[in-house]
Order: C-alpha cells, then sequence, then structure tokens
C-alpha cells in the first residue's frame, strides 16, 4: 500500500531518508544519486486463463534496487494495492536490510496486482508460471533470487523455481528461498523472520535493562511474520493482549493463546471471531495500552495521526515501513525505543541467504545450526546499531541506515561509478 499518508508515500519516504543520510555521511554526490534511483524496474503483463474460461490480464512487477554487493535478493507481493512506487520502496529497503546485517546480496522486490484470496490454486498458478516467465532475463542464483512476501507462501516459491528450471532444462533450486524444504527449502526459513524479530527484541530488552517477564505484546498481523512472533513470545512467557488481521482485531489483557487464535482463523477466516476476547478495529490495537507493539502488516500504519497515540514503549517493526517519517519524529521525541524495519525483519533474508548457500553446495543443515547461525547474526547485528545510536546520540533506525548506506556506497564507489 503506497497510498499517501502524511502526504508522502513509501517511494517518497525511502528517498527522502536517503537524501537525508547523503547529507549526513557526506554522500558523493554520484553515488547518491545512484542510491536515489532503482538500477532497472521491469513491469510486465501477465494473461491468466481465470477458471470461467474468460482471459484476465493482471500487471507485475520485479524492481533491481541496488546490485553492488551482491546478487538482487527480495520478496515477491500478491497484494491488490500493490504499486510500482511500492516495489521500488521496498527494493531499496532491501538494499539497506542486507547490507545492515552484512549480507552479499543487493536489493531486489517484486510484486503483482492481485488478490490472492480471491484466485482459485489453478488461476494462482497459472499467474505465478506466467509472471516468471516474464522475469526469467532478470532472474538467476547469481542475478536475483525472490522468495516469500505479502501474499505468497513456499508453494509460490515452488512454482517460480520450477518455472525457470523448465526454462533452462535442468533444476535451479538457488533461483528462488522460501522453498518447500523437499525441494532444497531450508529448516527454519518459514519462521526466521519472527525468529530475527524475537533476538532483536531480547536484545532490546537487555540493553535496556528490562526482563522479559510479564511484558504485554500487541501485534498487527497475522501471517507469516505476525503470528510466529506471537507463538514465539507466548512460548516465552510474554503476555500477548492484542492481534490483528486485515479484517480486525481482538483484545484481552488477561492474555491470548495465539495456537488457539490460528485454529479459530483457520475455521473461521479472520481472528475477529475468536471467542475469549474484544473485538477492535486495526487503529484501536495500535494506540492499545502495552508495553511492546509489532506491527507486522503493511505499511504507513503509523502516522503522524496516531503516533502520538501509541503507547508502547518498545516498538519491533516486522513489516516492512510501518512508520511514517512524521510519525517516526513523533515516536523518537515521545522517547519510544524503535527496532527499525531493517533490522528487526531481516531474519527473514538471512536465512534465506542460508538457504541459498546450501543449495549451492547441495548440502543442509540441521534446524539447530540454522537456528544458532540466525541469533549469532541477528544479536551481533543490533549490537552494531545500538552502539553505533549510542556513540553518535541518534535513532536506532538513523544509526541502521547510517551503517547500510556507507556499505552500499562503499562497494558503488569502489567498483566505479564513472565510465
Ligand atoms: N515473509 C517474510 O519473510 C517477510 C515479511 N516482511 C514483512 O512483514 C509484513 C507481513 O508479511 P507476511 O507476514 O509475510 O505477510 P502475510 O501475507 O503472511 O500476512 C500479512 C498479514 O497482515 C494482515 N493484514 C493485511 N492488511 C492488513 C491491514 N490493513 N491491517 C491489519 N492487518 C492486515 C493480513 O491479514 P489477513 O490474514 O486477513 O490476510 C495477514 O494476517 C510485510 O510488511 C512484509 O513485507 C518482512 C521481512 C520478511
Ligand atoms: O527472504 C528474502 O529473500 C527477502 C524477504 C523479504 O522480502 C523481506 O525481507 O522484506
Amino acid at each position: 500500500m503506497a497510498e499517501k499518508t502524511d502526504g508522502v508515500n513509501l517511494w517518497q519516504a525511502v528517498v527522502e531518508q536517503l537524501d537525508h543520510l547523503a547529507s549526513l555521511l557526506q554522500l558523493d554526490p554520484g553515488v547518491h544519486a545512484i542510491l536515489r534511483e532503482p538500477k532497472r524496474a521491469l513491469e510486465v503483463s501477465i494473461p491468466v486463463k481465470m477458471d470461467d474460461g474468460s482471459l484476465k490480464i493482471f500487471k507485475g512487477f520485479r524492481v533491481h534496487h541496488n546490485l553492488n554487493r551482491g546478487p538482487g535478493k527480495g520478496g515477491i507481493r500478491y497484494h491488490p494495492e500493490v504499486t510500482l512506487d511500492e516495489i521500488k520502496a521496498l527494493a531499496a529497503l532491501m538494499t539497506w536490510k542486507c547490507a545492515v546485517v552484512d549480507l552479499p546480496y543487493g536489493g531486489a522486490k517484486g510484486g503483482v496486482i492481485c488478490d490472492p484470496k480471491k484466485l482459485s490454486p489453478k488461476e494462482l498458478e497459472g499467474l505465478t508460471r506466467r509472471y516468471t516467465s516474464e522475469l526469467i532475463p532478470l532472474l538467476g542464483p547469481e542475478r536475483d533470487i525472490p522468495a516469500p512476501d505479502v501474499g505468497t507462501n513456499s508453494q509460490v516459491m515452488a512454482w517460480i523455481m520450477d518455472t525457470f528450471s523448465m526454462d533452462k532444462g535442468y533444476s535451479v533450486p538457488s533461483v528462488v528461498t522460501g522453498k518447500p524444504l523437499s525441494i532444497g527449502g531450508s529448516q527454519g526459513r518459514e519462521g526466521a523472520t519472527a525468529r530475527g524479530c524475537v533476538f532483536s527484541l531480547l536484545e532490546a530488552l537487555k540493553v535496556l535493562g528490562q526482563s522479559p517477564e510479564s511484558q504485554s505484546v500487541v501485534i498487527q498481523g497475522f501471517g507469516n511474520v505476525g503470528r510466529h512472533v506471537a507463538l514465539d513470545l507466548y512460548e516465552r512467557g510474554f503476555q500477548i493482549i492484542g492481534i490483528s488481521d486485515s479484517q480486525g482485531g481482538i483484545y484481552n489483557p488477561q492474555g491470548l493463546n495465539p495456537q488457539e487464535l490460528y485454529e479459530c482463523k483457520l475455521k473461521t477466516g479472520s481472528v475477529v471471531h475468536f471467542p475469549q476476547g474484544e473485538r477492535i478495529t486495526n487503529q484501536e490495537l495500535l494506540e492499545l495500552e502495552c508495553d511492546i507493539l509489532v506491527p507486522a502488516a503493511l505499511e504507513h500504519q503509523i502516522t503522524g495521526a496516531n503516533a502520538s497515540q501509541i503507547k508502547a514503549q518498545l516498538i519491533v517493526e516486522g513489516a516492512n515501513g510501518p512508520t511514517t517519517p512524521e510519525a517516526d519524529q513523533i515516536l523518537e521525541e515521545k522517547g519510544i525505543f524503535v527496532i527499525p524495519d531493517i533490522l528487526a525483519n531481516a531474519g527473514g533474508v538471512v536465512v534465506s541467504y542460508f538457504e541459498w548457500v546450501q543449495g549451492l553446495q547441495a548440502y543442509f543443515w540441521s534446524y539447530e545450526e540454522v537456528d544458532q547461525k540466525l541469533e549469532r547474526l541477528m544479536r551481533k547485528a543490533f549490537l552494531d546499531v545500538y552502539e553505533l545510536a549510542q556513540k553518535k546520540k541518534v535513532s536506532m533506525r538513523l544509526a541502521a541506515h547510517m551503517i547500510a548506506v556507507s556499505r552500499v556506497a562503499e562497494a558503488t564507489r569502489l567498483r566505479g561509478i564513472y565510465p
């Protein structure tokens, strides 16, 4: 959703943030100019034969923002409100995310304007295969490696891998990550984004001198990221008091059981039908009295209009770009500790990197090995950002971007920007 919130869409927000960084870091003007634009953006038209015999044309995108640190990496989003600007912004955020956790990747993202909930499995497969075949010139284990994002999952990744492999004439599992385990996926990838959020949250509580016990948590979004965050934190004894999905939220100050909530969602389609809680709106959910807020749905949910009503003292950005620049300023003035998206939700791409490495070597690791490596990498990245934030007396978001943009700028400069 790159809609105008606070008069700025996600792409404009990303560019404004880069401009701020450029003056702070005294970036070379040539490097700055390169980073302000995606390297390439492909728009494709996707004809799909629908189950009723009609032909429907969908529109899709794939954007490479910057590839100086390695091949493009980033998810594919299926959502009715996808726009090219949104995908450009999400690709740039991938560039910064891969750099802040020091992965050898550049940033990419893709999206198709569609509502996957309204497509049959056959239509979804047809759309995915046609979209993939249009993207083939951009894709490959050394070029661009997609993964799941909003509205896509391991089945969609399997179809992408198969379509790409059919074109090559042999199996190329490392063209995507987030695949099913049986065709070269990694242990731990499904819950990895959430697991990364949890590791960075635990590290934050440590530096803030707070104990995990008795912390109340509100989570917006109950998909891949939100649901796994809820399950993990519940297991650790956190009290989950509010959860939402696209239809609204459910609130219970005595605590919610996320497994029971998931079973209810599977049966009824939404968390709002959970009997042990009060039904609330997504806006009310964000403003609930709680210690920790985890936005894990879409971008620009915390805006200039509601930021001053946020009660949480710690925000873990599971979603990409959930906070507008105006809201960010308000949260900072309120002294709320924000673990920014490019750090908090990097666990997904970290385990995607592990999946890619395992696939290229055709040698697979245990869940414990994946999880230990993820924990080590996330805790280190958190502390690197925290220490810089303390040293420079800046927010965690600014510190994370200072590290990320410096690394990308260095790679861009070393590879040479002028002919
Ligand atoms: N998957 C991954 O590995 C990664 C994802 N992210 C980011 O995390 C966020 C969530 O992604 P993911 O969990 O994968 O996506 P999913 O599609 O699995 O889940 C999205 C969730 O958000 C809910 N939602 C959609 N619109 C709204 C709304 N307007 N208000 C409240 N909730 C809403 C959906 O509701 P419903 O269930 O009703 O559809 C669903 O529960 C995105 O910003 C994504 O870019 C970041 C890093 C990696
Ligand atoms: O796993 C990946 O490669 C990227 C996931 C993603 O799209 C994201 O981190 O926003």
